[in-house]
């Protein structure tokens, strides 16, 4: 019988020690294995404690992925338990920063574009 973990127990390891995701209502520990993730670690460890699925199906994983799910497989998770918001701190620092390169951009542009009518 595989382990079954509650959404609350697998978001209880968002790091960061450990980071658990969900994929097709399978529990995997990805903590050690993020460092060698050909996609990089951010990205799981954004989604650590979380449902990844979506994402995991989106990127159209290979069947080598899907091999090495095998090994990273710890149990089930019961769906009869809650679905818990994970917080999540690192991904808002990165929108900030995100908007802030933004506005640069912005502001340079509106530069080069002063710096053109006032030399007509
Ligand atoms: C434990 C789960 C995961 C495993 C075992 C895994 C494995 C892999 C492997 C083997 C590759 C190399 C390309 C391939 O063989 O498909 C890859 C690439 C990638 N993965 Fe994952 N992955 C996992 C989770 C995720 C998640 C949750 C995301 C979230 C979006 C993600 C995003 C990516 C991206 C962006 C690439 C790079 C694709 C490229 O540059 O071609 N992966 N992953």
């Amino acid at each position: 019988m595989p382990k079954v973990y509650s959404y609350q127990e697998v978001a209880e390891h968002n790091g960061p020690e450990n980071y658990w995701i969900i994929i097709d209502d399978k529990v995997y520990d990805v903590s050690q294995f993020k460092d060698e993730h050909p996609g990089g670690d951010e990205i799981i460890m954004d989604l650590g404690g979380q449902d990844a699925t979506e994402s995991f199906v989106d990127i159209g994983h290979s069947d080598e992925a899907l091999r090495l799910l095998k090994d990273l497989y710890i149990g089930d998770v019961d769906k009869a338990s809650k679905p818990v918001a994970v917080e999540k701190t690192s991904s808002s620092d990165n929108q900030s920063k995100g908007s802030g390169t933004l506005v640069l951009i912005l502001a340079i542009v509106m530069l080069v574009v002063a710096y053109y009518l006032l030399n007509e």
